[in-house]
């Protein structure tokens, strides 16, 4: 990814994201799996949300890119309604869930040809993805022949295609090493810098979040609730070397502190 190395001023393409009062439940008489959420999300932050296992991260990012329904509150992408505003959300989530019989290329290329887009200008922009998540050796290699953190980048590619303003990320980096990790997490993150994307990333991870984050939103399980929102003030671009300083070290415990008590399976 050389090209986002010497990165300039952030561009803001991003798209504000609010919930107001949003309640979720799956089953009648059953403990709310979402209530009464708040959030206001700046257009271009990148927002953590950390929490036990089952506090509700995953249903907040499937209301938020309009798969699935809540019973009562307000979302809005912008000025528009999740299900309106598809086309404005790139999703990335654990798996990568490529196209086996489609090439590197052609997996890069789909939502393009989905959304019934082709010409010279979708041919370049897929290149320009391409070098961006730094596969342009492996363009014409199939998901099988990929490493994970390869596959991931794909999945990268893919989501940024029809050039989103929000970004929704499911653990997209926990099925790597933690090598693979840690340098795929910083490259979003420089990525995130220039691109100015509104970003929400779900991790269970605290290292990670601190690292990538503007904010971290702690949640709660049973019923999944908002138990603190901790300001990342650490410098950017962000570099791995920020891990050893006292302030990484004082945001990442005040995130621990605010999930004590909290059936936590938090890193
Ligand atoms: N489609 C569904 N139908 C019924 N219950 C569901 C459904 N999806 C999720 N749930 C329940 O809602 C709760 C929250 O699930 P969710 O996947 O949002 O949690 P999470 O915080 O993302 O968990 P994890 O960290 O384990 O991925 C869980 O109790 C889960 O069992």
């Amino acid at each position: 990814m050389a090209s986002i190395a010497e990165v300039r001023e952030p561009v803001l393409t991003g798209e504000r994201i609010t919930l107001h009062r949003v309640h979720k439940t799956y089953s009648a008489g059953e403990q709310p799996v979402l209530k009464d959420i708040n959030l206001e999300i700046e257009p271009g932050e990148l927002v953590s949300l950390v929490g036990p296992s089952g506090c509700g991260k995953s249903t907040m990012l499937k209301i938020l890119a309009g798969l699935i329904d809540f019973e009562a509150g307000e979302v809005a992408i912008g000025d528009q309604q999740p299900q309106e505003g598809r086309r404005d959300v790139g999703f990335m989530l654990q798996q990568a869930v490529l196209m086996p019989w489609r090439s590197v290329r052609e997996n890069v290329k789909l939502p393009f040809d989905i959304a019934g887009l082709k010409g010279q200008d979708v041919e370049d922009r897929v290149d320009q993805l391409i070098e961006l998540v730094g596969l342009d050796h492996a363009v014409e290699k199939s998901p099988w022949e990929l490493s994970g953190g390869m596959q991931q980048r794909v999945s990268l590619a893919r989501a940024l295609a029809l050039d989103p303003k929000v970004m929704l990320l499911d653990e997209p980096f926990s099925a790597l090493d933690e090598f693979k990790r840690e340098h795929l997490g910083l490259e979003f993150t420089h990525m995130h810098e220039y691109m100015g994307k509104t970003t929400i990333l779900v991790t269970h991870s605290i290292p990670e979040a601190v690292m990538m984050s503007d904010r971290i939103i702690a949640l709660g399980a049973h019923p999944g609730r908002v138990v603190a929102d901790v300001k990342v003030d650490l410098p950017r671009p962000r570099t791995a070397g920020l891990v050893g300083t006292s302030r990484f070290q004082e945001i990442a415990q005040e995130v621990r502190e605010a999930l004590v008590g909290e059936d936590g399976s938090i890193a």
